[in-house]
């Protein structure tokens, strides 16, 4: 897989150096390209934004900029992302059908913002999704990008040391919130690893770790119960 990620502050790109992403671009498995946006002004102060129409305050990034560098980066088969406080909620879900792609564009915004015609232009060439993270506003795109990029290398094959690990995991297959985990020491602080846990039935653990998620879930995001279609709730032994 190939993804771009094009900033004016590539630097911020700078962990997906580290560990798993790090080594997926050593070995190949991602490539992996940062570009500072401003390689594609062409005035001698390397300008990317501008006052918005209509007034009010900051400032919005100029289209043209962003024409020129997309260009030069969307091949027919690439998926251009936009982080966006506006855009269709980030999820597993979206980081798993993103890892089935063979290339990304990630267009990292700033000031207050892309200017509106840079999506709508390329929706009319291409995949284009305006994404957000959630339900706070960041000071620009770069922080999506990573989390973006981190979400979907370690699906892709041959990136995680252990696949398996990637099957139980927080909103995995089941859509519920993670079971707690526990290691040595057996009691730390007054506090003891739950007994089952220490028995090695292993029918007995799993049937643990299925009720804890789902009593989590319950508790710190009944949405998640509300969307789980009935024969998943049933399988569950969940009514509602
Ligand atoms: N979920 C979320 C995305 C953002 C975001 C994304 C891009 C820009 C550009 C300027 N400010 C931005 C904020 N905030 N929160």
């Amino acid at each position: 897989m190939r993804i771009d990620v094009v900033s004016i502050f590539p630097e911020y790109l700078a962990p997906l150096e580290l560990s798993l992403v790090g080594k997926a671009r050593t070995s190949g498995l991602l490539d992996l390209r940062v570009h500072d946006l401003r390689d594609w002004t062409t005035d001698r102060h390397r300008t990317v934004d501008d006052t918005p129409f209509g007034g009010g305050a900051g400032m919005v990034m100029r289209p043209d900029v962003w024409g020129t560098a997309l260009d030069q980066l969307l091949d027919e088969d690439a998926h251009l992302l936009v982080p966006t406080p506006s855009g269709e909620p980030f999820t597993q879900r979206t980081a798993e059908a993103l890892a089935d792609e063979e290339h990304l564009v990630l267009a990292c915004g700033r000031y207050e913002g892309i200017d509106a015609r840079v999506a709508e232009h390329y929706r009319s060439r291409g995949r284009v999704t305006e994404f957000s993270l959630g339900d706070y506003v960041l000071n620009g795109g770069e922080v999506a990008a990573l989390v973006v990029v981190e979400a979907v290398a370690r699906l892709l094959p041959g990136v995680v040391g252990n696949p398996e690990s990637l099957v139980e995991e927080s909103h995995g297959a089941a859509g519920l919130l993670e079971y707690p985990v526990y290691t040595k020491p057996p009691a730390w602080e007054g506090l003891d690893v739950p007994e089952v846990l220490l028995s090695g039935h292993h029918a007995r653990i799993a049937r643990w770790r299925r009720d804890t998620a789902l009593e989590r879930t319950a508790a710190r995001r009944p949405d998640l119960i509300a969307a789980m279609p009935v024969d998943e709730l049933d399988r569950h032994d969940l009514s509602l």
